[in-house]
């Protein structure tokens, strides 16, 4: 494994949905070992703390269907900055959510540097809605249809103007539950998915070798992981604010984030949507933190 210098941003924002709670998880996080964990490996960690967020209204402008957006737009804006500044320096940048939405935030930061960036989305969702699709209005359900140039251009617009990610350079792992404005976009677009069904009738294995060759055949010049903890069944994963029953288990997560790390493509990662309010002592945190573990080369023997 190669030892990197990794820098650790937290992102205590909840305003992209509508449970409290998830501003809590980057503490969570941190709490259940991060930083140790990954320096056992023998990397250099740095955690640089959380960023702020600042509350400006809280409310749903029902004009537009898209809850609290100037509070995402500054803290994405800000998040952005970092994750820029961290890249420039050369090392990897590890972001802590927060709810899903911070990855607006981190992509567009990151597409400072990479042109051709590649994303794979570990999650129960797409994570696709506009607000002209979204059944909710809440942010979190948006950022890969932003990532891609679709929605809001306050949002789409995002310390850089316009679309950050090409449509055929990202890979959904896990979906579950999928909504029609999604499912339209997923075909039109031409975005790679392996469903739940692909896992269930594959395999883990089969599956992550296929994602990891589809990615391999882009010609990319990095690849994010963005892993929301909603991807793995809520039996493992109950701290979350959106849980989808059927989901991946523990062991399958462990192996993909070790195949992940096999095939050396990952170049940042972020965790999110963990909430220890509705958590069982912490659970969602440790898997998140043993997850990583896997990610950055801890083996079994
Ligand atoms: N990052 C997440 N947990 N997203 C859940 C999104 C749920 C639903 N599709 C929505 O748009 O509201
Ligand atoms: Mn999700
Ligand atoms: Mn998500």
């Amino acid at each position: 494994m190669k030892k990197l210098d990794i820098t650790v941003v937290g992102v205590p924002l909840d305003f992209g949905q509508s449970r409290r709670g998830v501003d809590m998880g980057p503490s969570a996080i941190r709490y259940a070992g991060a930083i140790k964990r990954l320096e056992a490996i023998g990397h250099t960690l740095k955690d640089e703390g959380d960023i702020q967020v600042s509350a400006i209204e809280r409310s749903h402008r029902e004009d537009t269907n898209l809850k609290n957006l100037e509070e995402v737009v500054s803290a994405t804006t800000e998040l952005a900055e970092k994750v820029a500044a961290i890249i420039e320096k050369g090392e990897f940048p590890l972001v802590l959510g927060g709810d899903h939405s911070i990855a607006i935030g981190t992509i567009a930061g990151l597409a400072s540097k990479y042109k051709n960036l590649g994303v794979i989305w570990y999650d129960a969702h797409a994570d696709m809605n506009t607000a002209e699709t979204s059944p909710s209005g809440n942010i979190h359900g948006m950022p890969l249809a932003v990532t891609m140039g679709l929605g809001h251009e306050r949002l789409v617009n995002i310390y850089k103007d316009g679309q950050k990610v090409k449509p055929e350079n990202i890979v959904i792992i896990g979906a579950r539950s999928v909504d029609p404005g999604e499912r339209k976009l997923i075909k039109e677009k031409g975005v790679k998915v392996f469903s739940m069904h692909e896992i269930d009738r594959d395999g883990m294995t089969v599956v992550m070798n296929e994602a990891i060759a589809y990615l391999q055949s882009k010609d990319l010049d990095g690849v994010h992981l963005s892993l929301d903890l909603d991807g793995l069944d809520p039996i493992y994963t109950p701290g979350v604010g959106t849980p989808v029953q059927g989901g991946i288990s523990y062991r399958e997560s462990h192996l993909a984030m070790e195949m992940l790390e096999d095939a050396g493509i990952i170049t940042s990662a972020e965790f999110v949507e963990v909430n220890p309010i509705l958590d069982e002592k912490n659970k969602t945190g440790e898997v998140a933190v043993e997850l990583m573990g896997s990610l950055f080369g801890e083996k079994l023997l």
